[in-house]
């Protein structure tokens, strides 16, 4: 489902006399449906730059990315929206959303992009919130008053909103207490048995014991390690 071949990444500062950094060479990974895969390594290895590139937030330097057949790497912007439309989801640490638009639209989002109907993305939804415990009185509310927590727990509900094919989910159980954490491992679990092909970044290291089957160290693509 997602198979990352020989991928390179380095980043130029323009604003510093154009220095090039090289941060990443011959990262290669595979996740097959029903896996999940952690990234490990220490702060500043390269995982958030992996995930990114991923997503085709970045731009890798060479390799390939394949997701269920399309290369990330080579793909125009508009498969790139119809990908992550339809097969890619992310679950970012922090909530991103259009103000004004109430919690229940915006979890309810990626449904409706997908020509979902409003009655049929608004229970999904709603199911959702309430598993993630959302008080009720805040759906009609947009969500950019909400405290980082409940904040976390919407932008989970819209991560797990439509079952996408591959999932990427950046620390999905921080800052969260037991009973919600455990609610986003049983997501997780769900998603794994449904054939969910998954890579995520988790600092929890038991959550990373009980949902990843493996764990690659990002520390091994970094260029001096390589060298
Ligand atoms: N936009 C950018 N411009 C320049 N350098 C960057 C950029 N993004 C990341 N880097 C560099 O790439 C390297 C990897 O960073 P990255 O954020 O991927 O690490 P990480 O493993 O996710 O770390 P952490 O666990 O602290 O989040 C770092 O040296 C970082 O400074």
């Amino acid at each position: 489902m997602i198979l990352i071949e020989n991928v390179s990444k380095r980043f130029t500062l323009h604003n510093q006399n154009a220095a090039v950094i090289p941060v990443m060479t011959g990262a290669q990974m595979r996740v097959e449906p029903g896996e999940c895969v952690a990234l490990t390594g220490q702060s500043g290895a390269g995982k958030s730059t992996l995930m990114r590139m991923i997503y085709g937030n970045y731009l890798a330097a060479s390799g390939s990315i394949l997701i269920g057949g399309l290369d990330v790497v080579r793909a125009s912007p508009r498969e790139i929206i119809r990908l992550r439309r339809e097969t890619l989801g992310y679950v970012s640490q922090f909530l991103r959303v259009v103000p004004r638009v109430p919690t229940r639209t915006v979890v309810a989002e990626p449904l409706l992009a997908l020509g979902h109907g409003e009655a049929e993305a608004h229970a999904r939804a709603e199911e959702l919130l309430k598993m993630l415990n959302i008080p009720e009185r805040l759906w009609s509310l947009s969500p950019t008053t909400f405290s980082g927590g409940e904040q976390q727990r919407v932008n989970i509900a819209r991560g797990f909103a439509h079952d996408y094919p591959a999932l990427l989910l950046d620390e999905p159980t921080a800052s969260l207490d037991g009973a919600n954490r455990e609610v986003v491992l049983q997501l997780i679990e769900r998603a794994k048995a449904r054939g969910a092909a998954i890579v995520g970044i988790f600092h929890d290291e038991a959550a990373r014991k009980r949902v990843c089957d493996r764990e690659i160290d990002v520390t091994g693509f970094t260029p001096r390690k390589a060298a």
